[in-house]
């Protein structure tokens, strides 16, 4: 039976690209998906095996990221036009570029001090939470006598541009690693935290003030610790929490490492100043662990925070 081949595009997809424009202390972020769709004299890739007008996928992703460094990310519609058109006019077999843009939104953490004389300006100015709710999450549970109330929250993605390093870590033959003294920290905050309320039904705590200041502490605290590592600031997180907020015993944490990978730009002669990253989605460090007021004992369950 003789086929014929219809509509068809190719191109490199949901290209993550983070760029951070550093303006003194003042971090600017654009977080985007990138997807690149090519189309034109593409009969004979398809029909003969030739590639002489095929421009690989991996070169449209490099060009996203490079892109991002040359001309900057203005906008999403500003950036998409730049590659639609270079693609075209750069070469002759594509004769239309489809680019699809996601951005992801980010609001600047608000410390209660953002304004204070004596915290400087970039304790907030480089700490980013994902425009967006967090998934607020409780679980109560009575056996007729004592009440266990576990709260918590889920998909409260953050960010530090800055102040954050991690080095001098156990290197074995495997070790690849780079150590860094200055990296993105970013993770996806899980959290559960328990009441120590049990049954006095008049004296329960004011549930909503307690989640509002409860999530406050947790930001602040992540915004304002200069971290050696995510377990380090995991432990400061739920530290504040326990120090600043009576009516909780025990938090746990389950924070994935959200790894921002530097791009390499060398090979287009282009110099990566800590600007443009990749955006690793998967495989990724899972930190987890529990923080108790002393004398307390542990029962939040272990895979409780990843639920
Ligand atoms: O904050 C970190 N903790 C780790 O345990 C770890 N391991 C790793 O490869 N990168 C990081 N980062």
């Amino acid at each position: 039976m003789p086929t014929i081949l219809g509509q068809n595009q190719y191109g490199k997809a949901e290209n993550r690209v983070v760029k951070i424009t550093r303006d003194g202390d003042t971090h600017h972020i654009k977080d985007l998906n990138v997807s690149v769709a090519l189309s034109g004299d593409m009969s004979d890739v398809h029909l003969t095996g030739s590639n002489a007008n095929c421009l690989p996928t991996d070169t449209t992703k490099n060009t996203v990221y490079a892109f991002a460094k040359e001309y900057g990310i203005e906008s999403a519609e500003q950036f998409g036009i730049h590659l639609a058109r270079h693609f075209v006019t750069s070469q002759e077999p594509i004769h239309q570029a489809r680019i699809r843009i996601e951005e992801y939104a980010w609001d600047r953490i608000a410390t209660s001090d953002a304004n204070s004389k004596f915290i400087g300006a970039d304790e907030v100015n480089h700490s980013f939470v994902r425009k967006g709710q967090e998934t607020r999450v409780t679980q109560i549970t009575y056996d007729g006598e004592k009440w266990e109330v576990i709260s918590g929250l889920k998909d409260l993605i953050v960010m530090n541009s800055t102040n954050s390093e991690f080095w001098g870590y156990v290197k074995d033959k495997y070790t690849t690693l780079q150590e860094a003294y200055d990296r993105i920290l970013a993770t996806q905050v899980s959290g559960r935290w328990r009441f120590n309320w049990s049954d006095d039904e008049q004296r329960m705590p004011n549930w909503e003030k307690s989640y509002e200041q409860v999530k406050k502490n947790m930001l602040e605290a992540f915004a304002e610790t200069y971290s050696l590592s995510l377990q380090q600031t995991l432990y400061q997180m739920g530290s504040r929490i326990i120090n600043s907020r009576s009516e909780i015993d025990e938090v746990r944490f389950s924070l994935p490492n959200k790894h921002h990978f530097l791009v390499d730009l060398e090979p287009f002669g282009l110099k990566n100043d800590n600007e443009v990253y990749y955006a690793a989605d998967r495989p990724y460090g899972l930190i987890e662990a529990t923080i108790l007021r002393d004398g307390v004992e542990p029962q939040i369950p272990a895979d409780m925070t990843n639920l």
